[in-house]
């Protein structure tokens, strides 16, 4: 294994970040009054999927309470073939979200987005990421994601381990 490179986070955007699924975030999104006017509804803003074997099957809300990763160095990836996986902040943690595209694993294809404490992401089935890297201890996430028979966690090692960069300015 050769040393890291460094990768820099780039913002969060919907564009940026649709080849891996789904931005979870009133700003910029479409909504609708309900409940006579006094709530908003930002409506589907992610699709949850759940793929496989349908005895059993179905999509489950977990709170992950996570710690830094240090040394902030990636050398592992996972991916979760048969069903999305959302990861909402739920009490100001921002996270990087490092993924890279569904498919065959490209290590070249690997990016870094900073997704800030009052946002969440939606990876979609098979699209690879770190597992949970929060930037401050005991961030809390709410996780939608998938309950069911198969395998539904491929991981892979890096060849080059990536050391995320925060911007600068
Ligand atoms: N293992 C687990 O449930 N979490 C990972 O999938 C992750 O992406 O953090
Ligand atoms: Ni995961």
């Amino acid at each position: 294994m050769t040393g890291p490179r460094n990768l820099v986070a780039e913002p969060l955007t919907r564009e940026a970040f649709a080849p891996f699924g789904e931005v979870i975030d009133a700003r910029g999104a479409d909504s609708f009054p309900i409940n006579q006017g006094r709530t908003e509804r930002f409506h589907a803003l992610a699709a949850v999927e759940l793929l496989g074997e349908a005895e059993g099957l179905r999509g489950i809300l977990s709170i992950f309470r996570g710690q830094p990763l240090e040394p902030l160095e990636i050398t592992l990836m996972e991916r979760h073939p048969l069903g999305s996986q959302a990861f909402v902040a739920i009490n100001d943690g921002a996270f990087l979200a490092v993924v890279a595209p569904p498919g065959e694993f490209d290590e070249s294809a690997v990016r870094v987005f900073l997704v800030r404490g009052d946002q969440g992401v939606n990876y979609r089935a098979g699209t690879w990421h770190a597992p949970l890297l929060p930037l401050k201890p005991d961030s809390d996430y709410l996780v939608v994601d998938r309950q069911g028979q198969g395998n539904n966690c491929d991981e892979v090692t890096l060849d080059t381990p990536i050391k995320p960069v925060m911007p600068t300015g």
